[in-house]
This record gives C-alpha cells, sequence and structure tokens, in this order.
C-alpha cells in the first residue's frame, strides 16, 4: 500500500501574530466556536497522551467537556490505564485537528480531579443507558472473550436501575488539563505553516513565540 500519494494541499487563512487573542483560552474558544460551524463530527474529540513513571506512554481520543480559565475537563473511569498513568504522572498532553480549517492545536500540562459535583452533575446529564454503560464497564480492564459477559451485566443493571437513579461509580469521574503550554497551528500553502505557541510563565501570564513551521 502506497501512502505516499496520500498528499493535501492546505490553504489556511493566514495566522498572525496581531490577531491572537494574550489569552490562550479564549483563542481556544474562537478557534473552538469555528470549528463548531466547520467540522460536521465531534470537533472536541481529542486525542489525549499520558504516560507512567517508567516513561511508557498511551493515546487515545476522548470528548472534551468543557473549557474555562482553569483549561480542558473531559470525563473518565479514574481505574482505566489514562487513570492509572495521571495517578503516577499528571503531566498530560492533547492534540485536536479541525481538518477543514487546515487547524491543529496542541495543548500540554497537568491534569487534575475536576470537583464530585462536577463529575455527578455531568454524570447525571447522561442518558439512562450510558449511566447504565458507565457504572457496568471496568474500563481497560480484560474480560471474558465473549461479549455476552458484558451484555449480562449491562443487562442486570439496567434491570436493577430501572425505577431509580444509576449511582456514578467511585472510580468515575472528570480531570481538568490545566494548560502549561498551548499551541495554535494554521495549515498553509506547500506545508508553509503558521505556528504560534503560548507559554504559561511563573507569574501567570502568557509568552507568546511564533514557531518554524
Ligand atoms: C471519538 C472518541 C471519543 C471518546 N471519548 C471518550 C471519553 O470522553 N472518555 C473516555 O473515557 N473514553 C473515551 N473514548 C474511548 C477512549 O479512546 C479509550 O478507549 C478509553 O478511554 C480507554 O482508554 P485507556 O485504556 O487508555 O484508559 C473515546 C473514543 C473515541 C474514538
Amino acid at each position: 500500500m502506497n501512502l505516499e500519494e496520500k498528499k493535501r494541499e492546505y490553504f489556511g487563512t493566514p495566522l498572525s501574530f496581531e490577531e491572537l487573542d494574550p489569552n490562550p483560552l479564549q483563542q481556544f474558544a474562537k478557534w473552538y466556536e469555528a470549528a463548531l460551524q466547520a467540522e460536521p463530527l465531534e470537533p472536541n474529540a481529542v486525542a489525549l497522551a499520558t504516560s507512567n513513571l517508567r516513561g511508557e506512554s498511551r493515546v487515545r481520543y476522548v470528548l472534551l467537556k468543557g473549557i474555562d480559565e482553569r483549561g480542558f475537563l473531559f470525563f473518565t473511569n479514574y481505574s482505566s490505564i489514562k487513570g492509572k498513568h495521571l495517578e503516577e504522572n499528571p503531566k498530560a498532553s492533547f492534540a485536536c485537528y479541525w481538518p477543514t480549517l487546515y487547524r491543529q492545536v496542541c495543548v500540554s500540562g497537568r491534569c487534575e480531579k475536576s470537583s464530585p459535583e462536577t463529575s455527578f452533575n455531568y454524570f447525571q446529564s447522561r442518558p439512562f443507558l450510558s449511566r447504565v454503560a458507565a457504572y457496568t464497564s471496568p474500563q481497560s480492564q480484560p474480560v471474558p472473550k465473549e461479549r455476552a459477559y458484558l451484555e449480562n451485566l449491562f443487562n442486570q443493571n439496567r434491570l436493577r436501575f430501572e425505577s431509580g437513579d444509576v449511582p456514578m461509580p467511585e472510580n468515575w469521574g472528570g480531570y481538568w488539563l490545566i494548560p502549561e503550554t498551548i499551541e495554535f497551528w494554521q495549515g498553509r500553502e506547500n506545508r508553509f505553516h503558521d505556528r504560534f505557541v503560548y507559554f504559561k510563565e511563573a507569574g501567570g501570564q502568557w509568552r507568546i513565540e511564533r514557531l518554524a513551521p
């Protein structure tokens, strides 16, 4: 299979230092609004990288469910592989790619668990069967090969909680990724892209640099 033939020119609108918001979270919000209009499917999907203290790393997609001045919020199972990594090493990164706009954003920082209230409120907002699934699934643990094992557990829990609330599992909840660097990448013609990275300074203010493409 020849992957070299897969080529696409990037015709993004230029990104200049002058138009950047001094606050990268505001800049992200601006780009995210544009992505919501332009990208038909899951513009909030980000590839999240974590690693343990042995330096073993893993990347997988999660969905961003909140952005504010603190950073970026996602939800997961705290006993999953990513949960175990973050327990040992809270440093994490994510990248998102909005192909219609020729844009990538790369964020690095550290993760902190969200408050139980934040996790609970989001858990409650999920459809009943998604809550049953979160309650049922020991995410990232090996289970018997036959899917019937999981289906049976799911059905048992669906019947069990049919007439009431699904309890939020203790090992389920959110993480805030608190950014230390955020890079905005705008694809341009001839692979001669625009890249600006924000660094969080000790005093809390952001410093911006242009990087070569
Ligand atoms: C588009 C997409 C969105 C996903 N969103 C989430 C999410 O928000 N939370 C989550 O725990 N897993 C999500 N997953 C599943 C994860 O990619 C992953 O399989 C799971 O979290 C277990 O990862 P781990 O074993 O590395 O911890 C998503 C997968 C895809 C493809």
